[in-house]
């Protein structure tokens, strides 16, 4: 059968696109059947390293299905944002995002924000290649029926307020 198409966002910060970059190419025949969804730069080199690694494998993978990849805004303008604007949709089912613990960004507070609705809305998050190894490899990626739990927010949305 099939496997559901997920749309799966992708982002990295500089310091860090070598090794999204890596992890792409690694695990290109599990990402290509997918809806990729990336901030600007990191698009770019998302795409350029699926269709190296398809043109250096071709014959060994067999035909290849039609990439789907949308690049957003670069993140540090706007693209952050975008990204969380789909969270807070419901039209993002993972988020793969290499962050870099060692230096500041001047959107600093957007990708706290994408991290905060992450964890919000309960989409699987990964923040490393080991974190992204286990998504991935887990079974619950293959399985279409599974569909996390958002915390039902009716009680806050219909306070009263004095
Ligand atoms: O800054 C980013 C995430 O916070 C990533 O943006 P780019 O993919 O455009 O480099």
């Amino acid at each position: 059968m099939e496997q559901k198409i997920k749309a799966l966002a992708l982002v990295a910060h500089d310091n860090m696109k070598r090794d999204l970059a890596e992890w792409v190419d690694w695990n290109c025949a599990k990402l290509s059947p997918h809806h990729l969804i990336c901030t600007g730069t990191t698009g770019k080199m998302v795409e350029k390293t699926l269709r190296d690694h398809r043109r250096e494998h071709d014959e060994a993978d067999g035909p290849h299905p039609d990439l789907r990849i949308t690049l957003l805004k670069s993140g540090p303008l706007g693209g952050d944002q975008q990204l969380g604007s789909l969270i807070a949709d419901g039209r993002i089912n993972a988020l793969i995002f290499f962050w870099d613990p060692m230096s500041a960004q001047p959107h600093d507070v957007d990708v706290k924000a994408l991290l905060r609705l992450a964890t919000l809305y309960n989409v699987p998050t990964a923040i490393n290649r080991s974190s992204a190894d286990f998504l991935i490899s887990s079974p619950l990626f293959e399985d279409d029926g599974y569909e996390p739990v958002v915390k039902d927010y009716k009680a806050y949305i219909e306070r009263v307020l004095k």
